[in-house]
């Protein structure tokens, strides 16, 4: 019996082919290649200037690539014009029309597609009760908040269900609290209309919060791609680990491998075994990456572990998270997280020893 799935099932929705974009002599985006799936949340997370709105722009159609192809749902899209894509897109700044109420809004997108008036009348009221701002219609964008605001763009995004929707920081301009209820808001509607949807955004909570995968960019290219686990888990590069969540860094060099064919790396603080990453072969520079929560107090109580000794620097209380700072004999810092209740047996300016297994650090560059 064949129990592959059908071509149809398993092929990308957008498959990124090698685009690049040079401005001159200046790279903006190295050629990259990936697969965005159907209905998948995929999100382009990095500091500013690594060509996360590049990518997206040569998505949207609004910049031409310099090299490489689009493809979306097998076709050649490359030079189609941006009004031929039918895609949703959202910006940081919301560009409704002032002039329009925002039911008129919600209902451009429809009366461009010269869709019947009664057709458009159900679609935004729906649309407009999905985001929550049915009792706003009639209102003008200024008579509104950001976040409201910010909501009839997602309506006007969402009304004329494209099948792929691009936002761009969109939630930039709000402050956090709000943030947060609008990120659960567009998970929501991303998961109600099966839309396909890359998000850009350099705030690593939204990218964790929000994304089936994230896409970790650095220099203009890719540093990693994988689920918000995967990449917080088993960050590949040193950049994706201190770029997500809290690592704690061993700096050294390679030594090697042990005999279960961990990665050895020798460091100022000792030798330690770990993981190794994927891409750390040839690096200049190397470094075992462990979590906090993956650390130990007190001394390895069996083998397969590492252990460290190092000063207890300060004892920091912040609720159910509370953690030990630490720092080792040439200055680096390590932090591990104090389960509730134990004793540290020791005060600020002593010494402690602490362990974790082997196989919760990874060796990477
Ligand atoms: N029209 C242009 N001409 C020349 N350089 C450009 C142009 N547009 C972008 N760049 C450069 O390309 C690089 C990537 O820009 P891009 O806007 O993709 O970064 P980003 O990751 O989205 O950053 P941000 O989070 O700040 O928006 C930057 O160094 C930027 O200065």
């Amino acid at each position: 019996m064949n129990i592959s799935p059908s071509p149809a099932a398993t092929a990308a929705k957008i498959r990124i082919d090698g685009l690049s974009k040079m401005y001159g002599t200046f790279t903006a985006l190295e050629p990259t290649t990936l697969d965005v799936q159907r209905g998948e949340f995929l999100t382009l997370l990095g500091p500013s200037g690594s060509g996360k709105t590049t990518l997206l722009q040569m998505v949207s159609g609004l910049t031409p690539a310099t090299s490489g192809r689009l493809r979306i749902d097998g076709g050649d899209w490359t030079n189609r014009p941006v009004h031929e894509r039918g895609m949703g897109l959202v910006f940081q700044h919301y560009a409704l029309f002032p002039h329009m109420t925002v039911e008129e809004n919600v209902a451009f997108p429809l009366k461009m597609r010269n869709q019947p008036a009664d057709q458009i009348r159900t679609a935004v009221a729906e649309t407009l009760a999905k985001v929550q701002l049915d009792a706003f219609a009639h209102r003008f964008p200024r008579e509104l908040s950001g976040g409201q605001q910010q909501r009839v763009a997602l309506a006007r995004c969402f009304v004329f269900r494209p099948e792929i929707i691009l936002m761009d920081e969109p939630l930039g301009a709000l402050d956090k609290a709000l943030r947060e209820t609008m990120q659960l808001e567009i998970r929501r509607l991303h998961r109600e209309f099966g839309t396909t949807l890359i998000y850009v955004t350099h705030d690593q909570e939204e990218a964790l919060v929000m994304s089936d995968r994230i896409c970790v960019m650095n220099h203009a290219k890719v540093e990693q791609l994988g689920t918000p686990s995967q990449i917080y888990s088993d960050p590949e590069t040193i950049f994706a680990a201190t770029f997500i969540g809290h690592s704690n860094l061993l700096h050294g060099t390679l030594a090697g491998t042990d005999a279960e064919g961990n990665a050895l790396i020798r460091t100022a603080a000792g030798t330690f075994a770990g993981r190794m990453g994927a891409r750390d072969a040839d690096a200049a520079e190397h470094a075992l990456i462990v979590r906090p929560e993956r650390v130990t107090l007190g001394a390895a109580t069996g083998p397969g572990m590492n252990e460290l000794r190092a000063t207890l620097r300060d004892v920091v209380y912040i609720g159910s998270d509370n953690r030990l700072m630490l720092v080792l004999p040439d200055g680096t810092e390590f932090t591990l997280r104090l389960d509730p209740g134990s004793e540290i047996g020791a005060g600020i300016g002593e010494e402690v020893t602490v362990h974790w297994p082997i196989t919760a650090g990874r060796v990477v560059s």
